[in-house]
């Protein structure tokens, strides 16, 4: 499994030779990338062979989403802004300013824990591809990832069927109902990760998911929980693992002036306007 990601990715830095000192776009990249170890570690076959049934199942998806939470009321339209939908779009400017200031702080943090990151790589790999024993030993990556998945769960929450009809707080849940549970909502609460939860720290999790969770394990919840948790929790972590070190040997990230920050809800979390970063050699 190892060697198919490790092949992948050179696969793809091949690709990113001739922008170096210029800007990509990393999200298409990274979609392909996926697309093509999972092709080669599941199917023995390479994206290229499986591309067609790929994009099918991108427009699915997207179909799928643009319909997920559509409430359709007849007869109700949307002609006349009322005072509510004016102040709401003030309000949303306001929102976007000071968004883009925590972007600021966060780019700043992010190239500190890059230069962190790659010199942890380069402790326990030097220049030589990536182990499987090595990367488990890769703890300031983990806290890094953990951090990304709390700021931007790919998947937004869970669905549970109630089994047996149950009593919580002043809620009575019958059996059958289908319940969700808002792993975003969970990342975000102040409670749970103190006030500085929109802050990307991922120092918070040097000690492990239960102290940056102050013992609310199920507080993070980026590959579900239980028997019916994600599958590919271990392959998703190596992939990652795999990915960032053989790209942070070669390059030094900076977020291109042209990406705009807008994470959409695309079933999974995806940058809207895509990933626009710029690479230089280290
Ligand atoms: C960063 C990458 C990934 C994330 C964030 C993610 C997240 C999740 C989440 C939240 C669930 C629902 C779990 C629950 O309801 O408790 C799930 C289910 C699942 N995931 Fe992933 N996943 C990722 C990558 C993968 C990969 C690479 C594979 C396959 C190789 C995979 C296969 C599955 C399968 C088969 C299920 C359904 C499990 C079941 O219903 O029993 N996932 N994933």
């Amino acid at each position: 499994m190892i060697p198919e990601m490790v092949s992948s990715v050179e696969m793809m830095l091949g690709r990113w030779k001739d922008h170096r000192g210029k800007e990509i776009e990393v999200f298409q990249d990274f979609k392909v990338l996926t697309s093509e170890i999972i092709s080669r570690t599941a199917f023995g076959s390479s994206y290229l062979e499986g591309q067609q049934i790929f994009e099918i199942l991108t427009r699915m998806v997207l179909i799928f989403s643009k319909n997920l939470f559509k409430m359709r009321i007849p007869g109700i339209g949307k002609l006349v802004k009322t005072q509510d939908d004016i102040q709401s779009e003030k309000l949303g400017q306001l929102i976007r300013n000071s968004v883009i200031k925590m972007i600021k702080k966060r780019e700043a943090a992010m190239a500190d824990w890059q230069e962190k990151v790659r010199n942890e790589i380069l402790e326990l790999f030097g220049q030589q591809n990536p182990s499987l024993e090595g990367i488990s030993r890769l703890k300031t990556m983990s806290m890094v990832i953990n951090e990304s998945l709390r700021l931007y769960p790919p998947v937004v929450g869970l669905l549970r069927e109630v089994k047996k009809g149950t009593k919580l707080g002043n809620l009575i849940i019958p059996e059958k109902m289908e319940v969700h549970v808002p792993s975003l909502a969970l990342h975000h609460d102040p409670q749970i990760w103190g006030d500085d939860v929109h802050l990307f720290k991922p120092d918070r999790f040097a000690e492990g998911v239960a102290k940056a969770t102050k013992n609310n394990i199920s507080a993070f919840l980026p590959f579900g929980m239980g028997p019916r948790n994600c599958v590919g929790m271990n392959f998703a972590y190596n992939e990652i693992k795999i990915t960032l070190s053989m790209i942070l040997q070669r390059y030094r990230i900076t977020l291109s002036p042209n990406y705009v920050h807008s994470p959409v809800l695309v079933l999974a979390i995806c940058p809207q306007h895509g990933l626009q970063v710029t690479i230089k050699a280290v």
